[in-house]
């Protein structure tokens, strides 16, 4: 695997989640892989999981990390090609990627989308410009679209807890007051549609998400009626597709509650964390035994590693 953006660089899943739950069990087997080796993690936006458990991962393999926030610690970067640089950023990307990846031997990098230009945000100018003058594998730790190292960490954590063997898995729609990214949303459904499991999608009208990454989803918009029977309930809020980067509705109706979770199948729930208690989830649900967004969390580390150590055996 020469990049790691999406789950279309990955050449067998099973083997990976496999790879994620083995590094879980003996977290030190590879720790001579990375040796003399170095990764630079460039955040452009903020991070708690993302940073500490690609960071603790990389060090796992041997390697040495190097993490910096772009455009506080470094200069502003100018993605688009042939402008006159004449604004608020000092770097091209041509140059900046050339130079990092002159330092690193694979970089990882961040990058939200800006919700305000659809085409250019789905087109990942960020990764496309670095994959093109860094040269060397890039790691994806949240782009505009996706979040692969969290779909991988869900995927481990969903095959960890699963009592049967096609569980129903519901992705629903949260609450916020904030336009947020659909990336998550997208990248939980793209992972999901290979795996073994009923995937329904609940959200109002309104927010569907392209249908390149729905796949195989059943999209409901009554939510009650979705979290029916559910074996694990994901909960995420993501702005809409439709009418980009929009708040169509901040209904606190649709907030995961216990008396929602008993509509389930004495479902468990997850979330990919940051989240904002009770306008999201209720305690009762996260301070329960429901909730797997710890464990989920601390899976980022397993599945960092099982994607970095691919990454490794190729370069
Ligand atoms: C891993 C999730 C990162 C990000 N979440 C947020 O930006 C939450 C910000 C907030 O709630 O103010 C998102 O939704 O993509
Ligand atoms: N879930 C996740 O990626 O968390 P951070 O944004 O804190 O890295």
């Amino acid at each position: 695997m020469k990049h790691f953006l999406s789950i279309n660089d990955v050449t067998d899943l099973n083997q990976l989640i496999t790879s994620g739950i083995a590094s879980k069990r003996n977290p030190f087997a590879d720790i001579e892989l990375g040796k003399n080796k170095t990764i630079g993690l460039l955040f452009f936006n903020s991070s708690l999981r993302t940073r500490i458990s690609t960071q603790k991962a990389a060090q796992n393999l041997g390697l040495n990390v190097i993490t910096m926030n772009v455009g506080q610690d470094g200069w502003g970067l100018e993605m688009e090609e042939g402008v006159i640089m004449n604004g608020d950023k000092a770097e091209h990307v041509k140059e900046a990627a050339a130079v990092i990846g002159s330092y690193c031997d694979i970089i990882g990098i961040r990058s939200f989308a800006g919700l305000q230009d659809r085409d250019k945000d789905y087109a990942e100018i960020v990764f496309q410009q670095f994959k093109k003058y860094a040269e060397v594998p890039i790691i994806n730790l949240e782009s505009a679209t996706r979040h692969p190292l969290q779909s991988l960490a869900d995927c481990i954590t969903i095959e960890e807890f699963k009592i049967k063997q096609r569980p129903k898995v519901v992705l629903t729609w949260l609450p916020h007051f904030k336009a947020l990214p659909q990336a998550v949303a997208n990248s939980f459904c793209e992972w999901m549609n290979p795996m073994d499991v009923e995937l329904v999608i609940t959200h109002p009208e309104g927010y569907n998400l392209a249908p390149e990454f729905v796949g195989k989803g059943q999209v409901i918009y009554d939510q009650d009626k979705a979290l029916e029977g559910a074996d694990f309930v994901y909960g995420k809020n993501w702005s809409s597709y439709e009418h980009y980067g929009q708040v169509l509705t901040s209904d606190p109706s649709w907030m995961i509650t216990e008396a929602k979770m008993s509509l389930t199948d004495n479902g468990k729930f997850m979330h990919c964390l940051p989240l904002r208690r009770n306008m999201k989830v209720a305690d009762e649900v996260l301070d329960g035994p429901r909730s797997l967004v710890i464990e989920q969390a601390a899976n980022r580390e397993w599945s960092a590693q099982a994607a970095l150590r691919e990454v490794l055996l190729h370069i």
